[in-house]
Order: C-alpha cells, then sequence, then structure tokens
C-alpha cells in the first residue's frame, strides 16, 4: 500500500525496533512519541503480506518491548489507527489522537482476531463489554467515542503530533506501572459468563458459520479469566487456526474485489481512470414506490436536492409524509446530525427540468417506462443524466427513445435503496464513459459498493439468480421440501434460504416476468417443459392460489396473517406438492443437502462463467462483489466465483456434467470457460482476468 503505513511491512517495523532502541539509549531522550507519515498513524499489516511467509521482526515482541520502555511512549494518532495500528497504539503508555482520527479493531472483517495483543489489552483498557463489542464487529469508532470508551487520553483539533510530544514531556519521569495495559486486570462485569454466553450466542446467529466471530469471543474470554501470558497464548492458538483457514483468505479477498470493482472498466476501453464522471448537485426520483423512497433518502443524505415525483396523488401524499422519517431515522443510524439534503416533492414531471440527472424508478414494465423516457427526453433540459431503477429490463430500448442514448445508464438498486450496499450500474452499448462514471461516482457519494456491468436481461445478479431458482423448483418436484432446501442454503450461511427469501420479496414479482416472457399465462399449456426448456409451473399456481407470501399471510410457508415475518411450515404445501407430483408422475425420492447446494450454487456458478464469456462483468471480483452485497453471499465464502475455485473447478465441472447428463436435470450444460479453465489447469481467481482477455484475443470464447 502506498497511502498508508502497515505495520506488517518489514521495513516500517525494523524502523520502529530500531528508532525505539536509540531513543532507549540516548540519554538525551526522556519521552518518546510514534507518530505516521503524512498524517496517517497506521492503517494496520499489509494483507497482501499475509499470502507469504512473514519477515523482519515480529509485530507481537516489538509492541511488548515498547510498552516496557520505562521512558513514556506516545501514540500521536492521525488519519487512522485500525488493527495492528491500533495495537501498536495500545503497547504505549499514552494515545493522543486528532479530532477526525478513526479507530478500530477491524480483524474480524478478515476472518481474524487483534493477534498482536489487542485482544489482550484493550479489554484491560476499556473493560470486557466495551471491547467484545469492538472485536466482535470490527467498527471503527470516531476520536469522540474513543475518548469516551477510554481508549484515547486526550484528543486535540489542532496537531496531534505537538500535543502528544507537549505532553510526553509533561509526564516524564512519572511512574508507568499503571499505563503497561498488559499488567492490569481486565474490567468485567459481575456475570461474566453470562455475558460471555449471551454474545456468543449473537455472533453464532449472525454471521452464520463464520469462524473468526467465534475465536474473537474466545480470545476475550481468556482475557476475562486468565492472566496476560496465558490469554496472549490462546490468542497466539486461535490466530493461527484462523490465519490458515479458508475464510480468512475468503475475506481478505473479499476486502479486496471491493475495491477493485471501483476500478471499473468497459469492454470500448473506457475505465474508472481515463474518464471523467459529472458532479451531482440536483437530481429527481421518478416514481414513489418502495424503492424510489429509498432512493429519495439515499440522494438526499449525501447532501443533493432531490425533486421526487409520483403522478398517483396517494402514493404521493404517502410518501410525502413517510420519506422525512426516514431520512430521519437513516440520518440518525450513520450518526448525521441534521439530514443535509432538500427534498421537494411534485406530481408534475415538468418540475424535473432544471435537474443534472433523473433516476426512473416507476413499476417494472417496460412500456410503462419508455413512456417515461419519453416524456423525461422531452421535459429535461439537453445533456441531463437518465437512468433506470431496473432489475433487468434493457437499457438499450430506454436508450432508443431518447435524443442521447449516451446519457442513459442503469441504475439497480437493491431494497430497501437506502440501506442495501449495492448498486449495479449498467452500461448499454451506447451509455457514454462520462454517464458511467458519474453513475459510478454518485453510487460512491451515496457510500454504495458499484459495479460496473453490461445490458443483458437480468444483468449479472438477477441473471444469474435464475437458475439458482429454477434447481430450487425442481428440487420441490423431485421430493425436496422448502424447509430442506432453506436449510442446506442457511446452514451454507446464507440468511435465508430461496424460499423464505420468495416469501419475503413476494411470489408475483417473478410471475409478473414469467407472463411478460410467455411462459405461464392464459392460454399457456400448463406442462412441465415451456419453450423447450424444462419447467416448474410449481410458483405460478402458488400464486394463482393466491399465496404470494409474507404479504398475503401464506407462500412457500405460513405467517401470522398478511405482513406476518415469522415462517412456520405448511402441511398445506405438503399437500400440494404431494399432489402435483401425482398429477404429473413424478416419485419424490430422497434428496441430501449435498445435492441442493450442488444444484442450486453451481447452477448459479455456471451461469456466472456464462456472464464472464459474454463481458457483461469485467471479472470475478465484480460478480463477488455483487453476490456478497446484494444477495447474501456468506461474506466469509469470498462470493460464488471464489468459492468455485476454492472448491475447485475440476470439481463443479465434474458435478455439473453429472447433473447435465441426467435426464431429468437439464439446464446444468457447462459454461465454455469453465471447461477452458479447468483445461488450462484451474488457475486461481485473480488469473481468471487475464485468462479470459488472453482467451478472447485468440477467439476461444
Ligand atoms: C503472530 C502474528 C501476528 C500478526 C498480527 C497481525 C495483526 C494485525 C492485523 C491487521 O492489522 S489486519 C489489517 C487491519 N487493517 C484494516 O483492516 C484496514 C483496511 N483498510 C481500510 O479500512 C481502508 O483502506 C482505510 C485504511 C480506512 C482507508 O480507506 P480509503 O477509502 O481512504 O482507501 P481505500 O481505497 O480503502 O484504500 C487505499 C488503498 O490502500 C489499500 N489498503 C488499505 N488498507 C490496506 C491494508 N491493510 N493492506 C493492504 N492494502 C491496503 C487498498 O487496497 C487501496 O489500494 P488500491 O486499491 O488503491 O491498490
Amino acid at each position: 500500500c502506498t497511502r498508508y503505513v502497515l505495520v506488517k511491512n518489514t521495513s516500517v517495523r525494523q524502523g520502529i525496533v530500531d528508532a525505539v532502541q536509540r531513543a532507549l539509549k540516548d540519554p538525551k531522550v526522556t519521552s518518546v512519541v510514534i507518530c505516521g507519515q503524512n498524517g496517517k498513524f497506521c492503517g494496520g499489516a499489509d494483507i497482501r503480506e499475509f499470502a507469504g511467509p512473514m519477515s523482519g521482526p515480529p509485530l507481537v515482541p516489538m509492541i511488548h518491548a515498547i510498552e516496557a520502555v520505562d521512558k513514556p511512549v506516545a501514540a500521536a494518532i492521525e488519519g487512522v489507527a485500525l488493527g495492528g495500528g491500533l495495537e501498536l497504539a495500545l503497547g504505549c503508555h499514552y494515545r493522543i489522537a486528532h479530532s477526525k482520527a478513526v479507530l478500530g479493531l477491524p480483524e474480524v472483517t478478515l476472518g481474524l482476531l487483534p493477534g498482536a495483543g489487542g485482544s489482550q489489552r484493550l479489554p484491560r483498557l476499556i473493560g470486557l463489554t466495551a471491547a467484545l463489542d469492538l472485536i466482535t464487529t470490527g467498527r471503527h469508532v470516531s476520536a469522540a467515542e474513543a475518548l469516551k470508551l477510554g481508549i484515547l487520553d486526550q484528543v486535540t483539533d489542532n496537531n496531534a503530533v505537538d500535543l502528544a510530544v507537549e505532553f510526553v514531556r509533561s509526564v516524564a519521569g512519572q511512574p508507568l506501572d499503571s499505563r503497561r495495559l498488559s499488567t492490569l486486570p481486565c474490567p468485567c462485569p459481575p456475570d461474566v459468563d453470562s455475558l460471555l454466553d449471551k454474545v456468543m450466542s449473537k455472533v453464532r446467529q449472525r454471521s452464520r458459520g463464520a469462524l473468526a466471530p467465534v475465536a474473537c469471543v474466545q480470545a476475550l474470554r481468556a482475557a476475562a479469566s486468565l492472566p496476560y501470558a496465558q490469554g496472549m497464548e490462546k490468542e497466539r492458538e486461535l490466530m493461527a487456526t484462523l490465519f490458515n483457514s479458508g475464510q480468512a483468505r475468503a475475506l481478505q479477498y473479499a476486502f479486496f474485489s471491493q475495491r477493485v470493482v471501483g476500478k471499473w472498466s468497459l469492454p470500448s476501453g473506457a475505465s474508472w481512470d481515463n474518464s471523467t464522471a459529472r458532479t451531482i448537485s440536483k437530481a429527481a426520483v421518478i416514481g414513489l414506490g418502495t424503492m424510489g423512497r429509498g432512493i429519495v433518502v439515499a440522494l438526499a443524505l449525501t447532501g443533493i436536492s432531490v425533486v421526487a415525483v409520483e403522478t398517483q396523488e396517494k402514493q404521493l401524499a404517502e410518501a410525502s409524509r413517510v420519506v422525512p422519517a426516514m431520512l430521519q431515522r437513516e440520518a440518525g443510524r450513520r450518526r448525521l446530525a441534521t439530514p443535509p439534503g432538500v427534498i421537494s416533492f411534485s406530481s408534475n414531471l415538468q418540475d424535473v427540468s432544471e435537474v443534472e440527472l433523473v433516476i426512473e424508478a416507476v413499476f417494472e414494465d417496460m412500456s410503462l417506462k419508455l413512456q417515461v423516457f419519453k416524456h423525461l427526453a422531452s421535459v429535461c433540459r439537453p445533456g441531463t443524466l437518465l437512468c433506470s431503477n431496473t432489475s433487468g429490463l434493457d437499457i438499450d430500448q430506454l436508450a432508443a427513445v431518447t435524443q442521447s442514448p449516451g446519457l442513459v445508464v442503469g441504475m439497480h438498486f437493491f431494497a430497501p435503496a437506502h440501506v442495501m450496499k449495492l448498486l449495479e450500474v449498467v452500461y448499454g452499448p451506447r451509455s457514454s464513459p462520462e454517464a458511467v462514471a458519474t453513475a459510478m461516482q454518485l453510487g460512491k457519494r451515496m457510500g454504495k459498493v458499484g459495479v460496473a456491468v453490461g445490458n443483458c436481461p437480468g444483468f449479472v445478479g438477477n441473471r444469474m439468480l435464475k437458475p439458482y431458482l429454477e434447481q430450487a423448483n425442481f428440487l420441490l418436484e423431485e421430493g425436496a421440501t422448502p424447509q430442506q432446501v432453506d436449510e442446506a442454503l442457511e446452514e451454507f450461511g446464507f440468511p435465508m434460504g430461496v424460499f423464505r427469501m420468495s416469501d419475503l420479496s413476494g411470489l408475483d414479482v417473478g410471475w409478473r416476468i414469467r407472463k411478460e416472457a410467455g411462459l405461464t399465462g392464459p392460454g399457456v399449456e400448463s406442462t412441465r417443459t415451456r419453450q423447450g426448456r424444462r419447467y416448474s409451473p410449481l410458483p405460478d399456481q402458488m400464486c394463482e392460489a393466491g399465496r404470494l407470501g409474507q404479504k398475503t399471510g401464506k407462500g412457500w410457508y405460513q405467517y401470522d396473517g398478511p405482513g406476518g415475518r415469522v415462517a412456520r411450515s405448511d402441511p398445506w404445501v405438503d399437500i400440494f406438492l404431494e399432489t402435483y407430483r401425482a398429477e404429473h408422475g413424478l416419485v419424490a425420492r430422497s434428496i441430501t443437502p449435498e445435492e441442493i447446494l450442488e444444484r442450486c450454487l453451481y447452477a448459479l456458478i455456471n451461469e456466472g462463467f456464462n456472464i464472464l464469456q459474454d463481458a457483461v462483468a469485467a471479472g470475478p471480483e465484480d460478480i463477488d462483489a455483487i453476490y456478497v452485497f446484494g444477495y447474501g453471499w456468506p461474506r466469509h465464502r469470498g462470493g460464488p466465483m471464489f468459492h468455485a475455485g476454492q472448491v475447485g473447478l475440476g470439481r463443479i465441472l465434474e458435478r455439473l456434467n453429472h447433473h447435465h447428463s441426467h435426464p431429468d436435470v437439464p439446464h446444468l450444460k457447462p459454461s465454455t470457460l469453465l471447461r477452458r479453465l479447468v483445461a488450462a489447469g484451474s488457475p486461481p481467481v485473480q488469473k481468471w482476468r487475464e485468462f479470459i482477455n488472453k482467451e478472447r484475443v485468440h477467439s476461444q470464447l
């Protein structure tokens, strides 16, 4: 990393060891201040170095040696003190920070724990309860919060290094024993065991199957119950287990994927570093349903003035009441004092004439969207960027009805739009680099992880979801229950299985799309083959029976009335499935969780390979970021494409071939790209981009 001082970087550690030794030996030095370069204290270990063997002075003894020094040592924290950076500061006797500094122990988000004494020193400094919160969530805290928690001794709006120098001079000669955290007892509440048990069950529930949060609680239990040296031994053991786990590799990959997708590039050669984004200060949102309202809030939170338009009076009145409250709540959650943006509500499309960018968020219906785009093209001043919040419709068709198709892109938000991190920025064949750059930059301002994707039905996320859903329905036909399928997926780490999710989002969403595609509806014959492919009419029949999910109180599960949230299995569904199988001459068989995972996940992964092959996504990181941030793919499994690499591409190919050859499980024909990767010796995921580009040059894809 060029911008942050990283302690695992060998030369930095060696530099600190040498300087401290010089200071110790020099009788003229009475006190020491450790600071970073260029206003940044330390971002922690260099994550890239985790892949190789560690060289140079180890961190743990280095921090211990600093703590043992008999001259006062202060950390002057500017910018960030994260991970190993904060652990270094905890080894110092005093911590002085600038008011804008950010502190934290985010190791858990990288599949690790604070393994340079942080898990043992922090609870001794701020108490077990607060340390459990910071270490198991990895959340960053402001200097003000850190001061309140007791992590910092002083905070300044002026120069933190100057203050630290003045401070350590003032305490030179004073006893340091009480400042050496490793020597202190850990302040614990009286019911320490019950607290630890409670936190353990919370982290297990929150991050199903993730190892690091569990190890963090174990390390903190050691801090609470053991002397420091034994606690350190436990920290070392736990760290060694985590360090070599696939989960740490997956989470570190996810950290870099999130940054890789920001450096977008299009097949045309346009990219983040050769395209100029416009800065937007006034925008409009058309359509104030659930999505539109969330988008208005997300925009307003960035300080952009928003014209919120809804032509239906009732919906407009409701939105005018609900949106300000949503904005207030979200601003509070993000600890923003007052919502900065200004929102004006209108029922007149004419009122968007002065804005720089419009996001259309009307109902997902092409003819309606075309009508809105035509209208916008006539109302907006020339040069206005027109974006559609569509989840899979053709962006180019929308662009075609405007005078400037280059200024049209898709901005696919995920519900709730002011909360969910993912934003697919969809470029059509005519979208200009400027339009893509502006949408990506706007996404970043809204705190989203923006991923630039090509224009095809469903884009990346929903295109991959289709074969996944299809296989889940086929499994019901073959003998599985919705609970069995959901349990296998939830055990894998999804927060919700496919049927529970479908009940939450409403079964009618997919029903409408299938009707538009002519797959179901009046006049369509009720067979298990439609448009030449195996088709399961099960979800259509559920909708026909009025079971639309949570909103009707009944779907794949039953709920306590419409809008109910707690899913309970429903004997009606079992009878429905049995009757269906009998009608179609299907004999239920027993289906294992392994088969469920293979059929659902490998189908989704296979579509991911097709997407890479078609250049709809620039690289596997794009797909993985989409799935982690928008579709609940467990982050500790990196993303579907990373997971494929972990399982082994050869194995995925073999299982897809196996299911594909089964007479009743078509659709799983392995993608050409997957075959070619396997033939090339299954290179690691980080090499796929290069491989694909080479194959494309040689016309092998
Ligand atoms: C017995 C063994 C003992 C070993 C114990 C080791 C214990 C220590 C463990 C750790 O310290 S783990 C690392 C903890 N630190 C972090 O998790 C910080 C991660 N970084 C961030 O949160 C952010 O990057 C930031 C520092 C808050 C800055 O955010 P900003 O938005 O300003 O910039 P970014 O785009 O995120 O980053 C810029 C650039 O820097 C790269 N980078 C950032 N942090 C690291 C890192 N820790 N390691 C490697 N590289 C890092 C990032 O990827 C960007 O690179 P480019 O994309 O520009 O190439």
